[in-house]
């Protein structure tokens, strides 16, 4: 049994601290709003991003961070990416060297282009923290909730991190895998958040099956080029942090990247979008990141720059629809082979 600290009581946070607490681990879920902590503790649910699970009776909700990560082995940080560098910034004085860092956050910032584990890397430089693992698959946290069977990866340049990550949270309902390659597990978890709006966009025009697994397959053709650039082993968007994950979020109703694809795809706007979904929709911001990040890299993301403008400059989805469809003829698969023969042929 170990002492846990999961940052961030949304539903990921909730339903991973769920998991550690079946695991009967101690486990002490800190969220920065004090209204929830209250409501959390006198309903026993999460009322608003999990609200039909009842919570576990052994699960202790904390809105003080030093008393939350005191003693703990390991943090979870389950924050949206957006929140990950003051989450850091405000954890940091608690931390005591050797601590393992684990996150379930799925974002590239815009910018800095950094993924989730080198904005953590940079905030927490001053400790000597045993490794930074990163948890990511296909597994919403409403079906993990209620104990469906989900399958993720643990993925640390530390094998050592990883499998205590494996240890930590596998059992009978939630199997872990590890991986070597956080960089291909984080890219995977990220980037397929902008093909789920753009298969949730597609949906809202009401285009069927067809162009819903087009999109799938050629988004995943995009992402992997990107992906093979950026140091990913592309076999990694062939496991469960890519393809399993990319399957997942577009076509599950609980994603709320899809739902916010839907919105736009109905003609709805970025804030109008985003006040109605009311959760976190990751998928945006990293459209602007890895928009930004092809245009530096000159990697072709033809996909990405389509729901770019349909996001930010009010393009109609129609029109960006028409115009990937009618872009000069190609090959399928030349594309992805050609970064890889670039990549090895050194
Ligand atoms: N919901 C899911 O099924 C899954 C989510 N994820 C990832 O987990 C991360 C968190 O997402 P969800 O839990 O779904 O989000 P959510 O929208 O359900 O909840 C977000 C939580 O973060 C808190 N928060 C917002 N700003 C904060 C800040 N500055 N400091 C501390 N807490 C803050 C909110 O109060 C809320 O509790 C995202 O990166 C998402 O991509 C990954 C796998 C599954
Ligand atoms: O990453 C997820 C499932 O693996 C969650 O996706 P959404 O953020 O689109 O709900």
């Amino acid at each position: 049994m170990k002492k846990v600290a999961v940052l961030g009581a949304g539903s990921w946070g909730t339903a991973l601290a769920m998991v550690l607490c079946d695991n009967h681990h101690q486990v002490r879920l800190w969220t920065h709003n004090a209204d929830q902590k209250e409501t959390m503790q006198k309903t026993k649910r999460n009322e608003k991003y999990l609200p039909d699970i009842k919570l576990p009776s052994n699960i202790e909700i904390f809105t003080d961070l030093e008393k939350a990560v005191d003693n703990v082995e390991a943090i979870v940080f389950v924050v949206p990416a957006k929140a990950i560098r003051q989450t850091c910034q405000k954890v940091l004085p608690f931390l005591s060297d050797d601590i393992i860092l684990i996150h379930g956050s799925k974002g590239i910032e815009p910018d800095s282009h950094y993924r989730i584990s080198e904005m953590m890397e940079e905030e927490l430089a001053n400790i000597n923290f045993r490794g930074v693992v990163a948890l990511s698959g296909p597994s919403h946290a409403e079906e993990v909730s209620l104990k469906h069977p989900t399958t993720v990866t643990a993925a640390s340049k530390n094998d050592m991190a990883a499998k205590y990550t494996q240890d930590l949270f596998i059992n009978e309902y939630f199997r872990v895998y590890t991986s070597k390659d956080i960089v291909g597990v984080e890219l995977g978890g990220a980037l397929k958040n902008i093909i789920a709006l753009g298969a949730g966009i597609s949906d809202g025009l009401g285009y069927g099956d067809n162009a819903k697994a087009a999109l799938i397959t050629r988004g995943l053709a995009e992402i992997s080029r990107l992906a093979a650039v950026l140091g990913a082993n592309p076999l990694t968007f062939s496991g469960l942090s890519g393809v399993g994950d990319l399957i997942v979020t577009c076509t599950s109703v609980h994603s709320r990247n899809w739902r916010a694809g839907n919105l736009f795809g109905k003609g709805q706007k970025l804030k109008e979008v985003l006040d109605q979904m009311g959760m976190t929709v990751e998928g945006v911001r990293t459209t602007e990141a890895v928009y930004q990040l092809s245009n530096k890299l000159k990697v072709e993301m033809p996909i990405t720059k389509g729901i770019y403008e349909v996001i930010f400059e009010q393009r109609s989805p129609k029109d960006v629809v028409d115009h990937l469809m009618t872009r000069n003829r190609t090959t399928e698969i030349e594309d992805i082979a050609s970064v890889l023969v670039d990549r090895y042929s050194d």
